[in-house]
Formats: C-alpha cells, structure tokens, sequence
C-alpha cells in the first residue's frame, strides 16, 4: 500500500518529530496533526511540523495514523477516533510499551483497520515540541509490531515510509519487544533514577561529581509522568530485569566483602569487552573518527577550525564542545570520515591547535 496521508495524533517531542521528518523525506506526503493543546497544534505548524490540521474530514482520507500521545492516553484517543477512520486504514503508534498497546488498540479499533504497533527507539529525556528534531530517526532502531493478520503489502508500505525517514526497521514480536525493552531501556532508566536518588543520603558528595556520574544520569532528567506510565505497563518484563540485576550486584557485593580480586577484576573485563563490541548506536558514523582538539577561549576559533578544514574539502560530520572546561582553553570534539581524519589532525596541530585522533 502506497501510503500518502498521514495523520499524527499528540505532537509531542515524538509525534513532531514524526512529522518534520516525513514532510523532509522523499517520499511525496501530506501531513496534517492534531494535539490536546491548541498552542503546541499552532506551533507545529509554524515550525513545518505538520502540513495542516488534523479535524474528523481528514482523519477519515488518511492511510496512516499514528498515535503519538502518551500511553495512559492511547485507550481515550482510539476511542476518538474510531468512527472517523476510513476502512483500510492502517493505525499505528510510538508507544515504548507494545504488548499492552496492542490490546488496547485491537479492542478499541474496528476490525476493517489495521493495526501494527510502533516504537521508534530514538528520543531524549526532553519533552515536548521545542525538543523535536527532524533527524531523530535517522539510523535508529524503529520496532513494529504487526498482527498475524496484517497484510504483507501493508507492512510493506508502512516499512517504506519509515526508511524514508533514516528508521532501520526490526519486526517482533510485542511480547519479546516488551522485554527487550525493559533491559536496553527501562531499567537503565531506573537504574539512572536509583543513582540520582542515592545522592540524597550524601548530597555533599554531589560537589565532586564528575563525567561518569553525568554520563550515567542523564536519561534521570526525563518526564516522570511518561516513565511512570512505561514502567508500570511493562511492569512484568522490568521486574525480571530487576531481579536480574539484583543478582549481578549481589555477586559483586559477595567479591568485594570476600576480597576476591580476582572476580572483580573478571566482571569489569567482561562488561569493558561487551561494550566495546556492542552494535554501534548510529552506525551511519562507524567510518569516521574523532579529533579532539583544545581550543582557545577566543570569538570566531571555531569559524576558523571550520575553514581550516573546509579548505581542504573536510567535511565536519559532528561537532561537540565538550563542557568540561571554563578557562582560558576549551576541548571540541571533532567528527570527520577515517580516512580524513589523519590530515585533518595534521592541519589542527600545524595551525596551532593541540589535537589527537580517538577512535569511535
Ligand atoms: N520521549 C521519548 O524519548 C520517547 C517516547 N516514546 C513514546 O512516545 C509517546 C509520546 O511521548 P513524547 O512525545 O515523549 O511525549 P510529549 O509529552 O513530548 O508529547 C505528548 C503530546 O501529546 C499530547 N496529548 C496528550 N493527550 C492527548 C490527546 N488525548 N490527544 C491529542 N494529543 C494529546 C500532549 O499535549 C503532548 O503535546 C509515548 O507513548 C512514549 O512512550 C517513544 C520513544 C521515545
Ligand atoms: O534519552 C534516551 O537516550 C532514550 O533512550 C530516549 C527513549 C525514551 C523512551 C523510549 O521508549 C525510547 C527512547
């Protein structure tokens, strides 16, 4: 199915990022959008999140509808919007949850739509429109969840549509994605939530936190609301993890009161081993390099950087002060393709910067 008019209820940090994305993506689409609040339904469309506003007329042309609410909302907006789908439609969502999901929506939706689950895994612990981002799919993994009886040719379109805007499709099943989920996702965001928390009993340790507590906590800032609705309707699958990871920690306790070293030594070689061989999140940069570079607290150093390179047909893929400094001098991180990344290197430190090559 070919499908050129889509609907996006909720147009939140996800649902407008949807939308930016596909009015960006080559394939030729309509977009209209609709949301609770009437400020964020004018704002997308100011910021070209949207074509136009999704009203009952419009609902009933579209192929796609996705629904991009939270998901203590989902049961209330399927309800809405039932009697307004075309037969033949496809619903879809972006709900972290997908078992949960899809039993809402096979009982609320009539049986001449199709329903096929979604969850794009991309997004931030930032809320709202003024957080989306037109690029946010692009390399991320994006999991659909569709019924035994969901046409080929329906999967098919919607897979299309979802390349098109960068998403590297995985099929499951909701169950299996549930549990996924709740190790590469849901409990390390309680994890991140316990080591915040843990802070209270010490709150002057907190002046000498440093990059490895900031890197571990980052995902703590979220929206509480959106994670209390996650992890409660995932609630099965996150408790074995945590139960999973209670035994991890019980192990380590066991070594370190026992001073066995020696495992102590074997549980951080195993976990630095498996993280440098996890899949890489966006493998679109697996070919390029960092430099990192200190550069001088001075107005236009980074202009010049950029033209220094530029001049020798450099690309800069990314760009990242890295906020570890307030002095005189500041450390940028510099993405650029391997196999310029030597030269790139050269032409820094030749100009005066102080520069090295890191690997990805
Ligand atoms: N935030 C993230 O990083 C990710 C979130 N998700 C999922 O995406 C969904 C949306 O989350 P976010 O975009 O983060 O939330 P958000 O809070 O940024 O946006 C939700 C939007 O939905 C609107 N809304 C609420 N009830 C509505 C209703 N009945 N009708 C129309 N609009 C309504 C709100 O006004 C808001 O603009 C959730 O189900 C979440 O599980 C999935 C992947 C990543
Ligand atoms: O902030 C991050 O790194 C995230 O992991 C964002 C996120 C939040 C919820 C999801 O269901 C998927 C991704």
């Amino acid at each position: 199915m070919k499908i050129k008019k889509v609907g996006i209820i909720g147009l939140g940090v996800i649902g407008a990022s949807l939308g930016m994305a596909l009015r960006n993506s080559s394939s030729v689409i309509q977009v209209a959008g609709r949301d609770l609040t009437e400020k964020t339904a004018l704002q997308a469309l100011e910021v070209g999140a949207i074509d136009e506003h999704l009203d009952a007329r419009l609902l009933g042309e579209c192929d796609l509808v996705v629904i991009a609410t939270p998901l203590n909302t989902i049961p209330q907006v399927a309800a809405e919007i039932k009697d307004s789908l075309k037969p033949g439609a496809l619903v879809s969502d972006v709900g972290s949850v997908k078992g949960w999901v899809m039993q809402v929506l096979q009982q609320e939706l009539p049986a001449e739509v199709h329903i096929v689950g979604g969850h794009p895994m991309a997004g931030s612990e930032k809320s709202g429109l003024s957080a989306a981002d037109k690029f946010l799919f692009q390399n991320a993994a994006y999991v659909l969840t569709p019924q035994p009886d969901t046409p080929q040719d329906i999967l098919a379109g919607l897979i299309e549509l979802l390349k098109t805007i960068g998403a590297r499709i995985a099929i499951m099943d909701a169950q299996e994605h549930d549990q996924a989920v709740a190790q590469v996702s849901h409990l390390p965001h309680l994890i991140s939530a316990a080591l915040v928390n843990n802070l209270q009993n010490n709150p002057e340790a907190l002046a000498l936190a440093g990059g490895g507590l900031r890197d571990t906590t980052r995902i703590a800032a979220s929206d509480p609301e959106l994670w209390e609705n996650i992890l409660m309707l995932n609630s099965n699958a996150v408790t074995q993890e945590i139960k999973n990871m209670q035994e991890l920690l019980q192990n380590y306790l066991k070594a370190l009161e026992a001073g066995d070293k020696d495992k102590i030594r074997r549980c951080l070689a195993t976990a630095r081993d498996l993280k440098k061989n996890l899949p890489s999140i966006r493998p679109c940069l697996e070919d390029s390099c960092d430099i990192i570079a200190i550069i001088p607290d001075q107005p236009g150093v980074i202009g010049n950087l950029g033209s220094l390179l530029g001049k020798e047909q450099i690309n800069i893929q990314n760009l990242q002060l890295l906020g570890v400094r307030d002095e005189d001098e500041g450390t940028i991180r510099i993405t650029v393709k391997r196999e310029s990344a030597p030269t790139a290197c050269q032409l820094l430190k030749a100009n005066g910067f102080k520069a090295w090559l890191r690997e990805l």
